[in-house]
């Protein structure tokens, strides 16, 4: 997306944590590229404008050259006007005790109304990310109220599981981060996610092999991946920011500019209908991007050990489809 003209970025819940540790980022460069001039467009609830004001007068003290502009809404038939980008990130976070699911009523109302208004202004290359919780959930709200819009642009993160399990695996194999490739997480960005290593590679040679440890497997990686956004609440008091807007980069910087041959990442896409997940539910797969189109890569082998978690994340999101489609959402 190398481009002259400036790209409209649109984020909402900017005035947010995560949106405090994103939109220095975005401003920098550092999610389309180094050639790659944007316009924030900053979208907020009314009482969060002030402190919007505010990140913009921060971001203006920065003096990022590749900044062309910031705009601040307070609504989202403005704040989606000609974006390209939007990373919908404003939502109420989670807090100690509450599952993702208490999530589901707060949340799928504000997405319903954010995807009309992307279906009404958007750019027509619009490329929608989905942070706030339940992630998948509510791309999948929002994406059901744009129906001009291809459901292929829209995409929940979990490109944070993915990076915490890419953590986790270099450091129980004593490897280099750059050393692991192919690492998925499949399904829900919930506790029930399945980080999976059966097609993982360290320098090359199967995770499996090298790690050899399926208690370790089980007892240890895949709990504390599927669990680690909880772990952070209960540290720090505060839901996952700096590492959820890293994360944020990492995933439309790989849409917008492509995965490196050879690898992939994960995101959560509409499914058609590969490795047994319901057509139009919006899961977690492997995919490769090119052209700024991402692809599920097709034709792995999925043993019964991985299918059965597979299959419990997808569960899971079949249901929060049926509660939001009860709540009229859908
Ligand atoms: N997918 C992931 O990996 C991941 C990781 C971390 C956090 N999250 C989620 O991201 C979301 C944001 O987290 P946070 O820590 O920045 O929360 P926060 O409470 O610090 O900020 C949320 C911001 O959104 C704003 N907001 C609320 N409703 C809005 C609306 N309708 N339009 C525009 N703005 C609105 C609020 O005013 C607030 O400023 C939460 O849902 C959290 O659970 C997801
Ligand atoms: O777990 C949460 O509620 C926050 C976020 O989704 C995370 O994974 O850190």
């Amino acid at each position: 997306m190398a481009s002259t003209t400036p790209v409209n970025v649109t984020v909402t819940g900017a005035a947010g944590q995560i949106g405090y540790a994103l939109l220095f980022r975005i401003a920098s460069g550092q999610l389309l590229g180094p050639d790659t001039p944007v316009k924030l467009r900053l979208l907020e609830i009314p009482q969060g404008v002030k402190a919007a004001v505010g990140i913009a007068m921060e971001l203006d003290d920065c003096a990022f050259g590749l900044l062309a502009g910031i705009d601040i809404f307070d609504n989202p038939t403005d704040g989606f006007d000609g974006a390209n980008v939007a990373l919908l990130v404003g939502a109420r976070p989670r807090t100690a005790g509450m599952e993702r699911s208490d999530l589901l009523t707060a949340n799928g109302g504000i997405f319903a109304p954010q995807g009309a208004a992307i279906n009404a202004g958007a750019a027509d290359d619009i490329r929608v990310l989905v942070v706030g919780n339940p992630a998948n959930t509510n791309a999948l709200v929002a994406a059901a109220h744009a129906p001009d819009v291809p459901a292929e642009r829209f995409s929940a993160m979990t490109r944070l599981d993915h990076n915490r399990a890419l953590h986790q695996l270099a450091k129980k194999a004593g490897a280099d981060l750059s050393d692991v490739r192919r690492l998925t997480i499949w399904g829900n960005h919930s506790a029930t996610q399945y980080p999976d290593i059966f097609h993982a590679e360290i320098a090359g040679r199967p995770a499996v092999e090298v790690v050899a440890d399926q208690d370790w497997l089980e007892s240890d990686f895949i709990p504390t991946v599927a669990k680690r956004g909880a772990a952070i609440i209960d540290a720090r008091g505060a839901s996952s920011a700096a590492s959820a807007a890293n994360a944020a980069i990492d995933h439309v910087h790989s849409w917008v500019n492509g995965t490196p041959e050879g690898d992939w990442t994960s995101a959560a896409i509409v499914s058609d209908g590969s490795y047994g997940v319901p057509a139009g539910l919006i899961s977690s797969f492997p995919v490769t991007s090119t052209g700024g189109h991402w692809q599920i890569v097709p034709d792995l082998e999925i043993d019964a050990f991985s299918r059965d978690r597979i299959d419990a994340s997808v569960a899971e999101l079949i249901d929060e489809r049926d509660a939001v489609s009860k709540l009229g959402l859908l």
